[in-house]
């Protein structure tokens, strides 16, 4: 029996089970080994060269943003209208076949736009080139999900279980568990919160199913068994999603009203060009992308050219990202804004100085 067999057998035991206190461990057991095989599924094979590798695109600007859909929910009518790049659109299914990356310029930032092939349910099983779309999601700093607001609810959920199934997981923090491997010494498992949605007992058997002897676990959340599992493979990737539902030109307002109230979700029409600029701000949003602007002694700070950078960003990355010998020559900066205690006066601070959006600094060098 091959994995995808495999798999299909345990979802079916799965689904085939109630959900109770009495299953609870059997059902964690279902899915630690779920969890393995999809494992083995991405794994890099010499023999079928069915490992999850994503299209081939240099990531450019200060950030990537992918989108995935179901064809022809107008991803590249998307990227036509937003950025200078023309992604051909059309209305039969798979227009495009490969990646297209398109850059859109927001705040003095560059944001990697990449339109790519539409996928259909199963992709993340190696079915076409869906495969590669999905492991391509997984290099963006932001996933975009687009919808078209004509169709069935049920498309944004199966879109969701392909993510899932590459190990993307959507708008999450990674669950708060410290995991220590050991030689000697068995095993150790601290709770610092009850646990309501999993249980010690699942966890150990969890742990003894990938042969884990001797580790130490804290668990600081009530976290699921799913999320134990997470911590445990530990390649998962937490990347915030925007839901876009497009085509809001064809359906009614009363529709639209009640897709644009979801959590995540932004309602446009490319095609009318409704709310492509605020589909643009909520990216930058999510992104966590911070700018800060540069003055030099004397002088007003250069408004029209900051600095852009992630979100927990310090003085040492403004340095690096101005010019390289900039930290290893630098002796103070000062800071005037949000992230300054002293504001509106400077604050005199080092390189481990967190940046807020909106700063103004001035480097001062040896
Ligand atoms: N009514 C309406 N149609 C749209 C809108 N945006 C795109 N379309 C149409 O939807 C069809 C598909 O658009 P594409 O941009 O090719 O869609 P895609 O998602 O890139 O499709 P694939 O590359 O095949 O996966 C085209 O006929 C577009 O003209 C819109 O806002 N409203
Ligand atoms: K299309
Ligand atoms: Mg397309």
């Amino acid at each position: 029996m091959g994995i995808v067999e495999k798999i299909k057998e345990i979802e079916e035991e799965m689904a085939r089970t109630q959900k109770n206190k009495a299953t609870e461990y059997h059902l964690g057991l279902l899915k630690a080994k779920l969890a393995r095989y999809r494992a083995q599924l991405l794994e890099p094979t010499t023999k079928s060269g069915g490992a999850g590798t994503g299209f081939d695109v240099q990531k450019s600007g200060d950030a990537r943003v992918a989108l995935i859909g179901f064809p022809s929910v107008g991803k590249s009518t998307l990227l036509s209208k937003c950025t200078h790049t023309q992604s051909e659109s059309a209305a039969y299914e798979f227009t495009t076949l490969t990646a297209i990356p398109g850059v859109v310029e927001h705040q003095g930032a560059r944001i990697q736009l990449l339109d790519l092939p539409g996928i259909v349910e199963g992709a993340s099983q190696g079915r076409g080139r869906g495969r590669q779309v999905v492991s391509t999601a997984k290099t963006a700093d932001l996933i975009v999900i687009m919808l078209d607001a004509t169709k069935s609810e049920e498309q944004r959920r199966l879109l969701e279980i392909e993510l899932d199934a590459v190990g993307i997981r959507l708008n999450k923090r990674k669950p708060d568990v410290v995991f220590k491997r050991k030689t000697t010494g068995g095993i150790t498992i601290n709770n610092t919160v009850k646990l309501t949605k999993t249980d010690e007992r699942t966890i150990r058997t969890i742990l003894a199913s990938y042969k884990l002897h001797n580790c130490d676990v804290m668990i600081r959340e009530d976290i699921t068994t799913d999320e134990f599992i997470d911590v445990l493979i530990g390649s998962r990737k937490y990347i915030p999603c925007l839901y876009v539902y497009n085509k809001i030109d064809a359906i009614s307002l009363e529709q639209m009203g009640k897709l644009a109230h979801e959590d995540h979700t932004v309602v446009i029409s490319c095609e009318m060009g409704l709310n492509l600029d605020y589909l643009i701000e909520r990216m930058w949003d999510d992104l966590g992308l911070v700018k800060v602007y540069t003055k030099k002694r004397g002088v007003q700070p250069d408004l029209a050219d900051p600095v852009c950078l992630r979100k927990g960003a310090t003085v040492e990355d403004v340095c690096n990202g101005i010019h390289r010998s900039l930290a290893t020559n630098f002796r103070y900066a000062l800071v005037w804004g949000k992230s300054s205690k002293f504001n509106p006066h400077a604050q005199k601070v080092g390189l481990n100085h967190i940046m807020q959006d909106e700063d103004v600094v001035s480097i001062f060098t040896k």
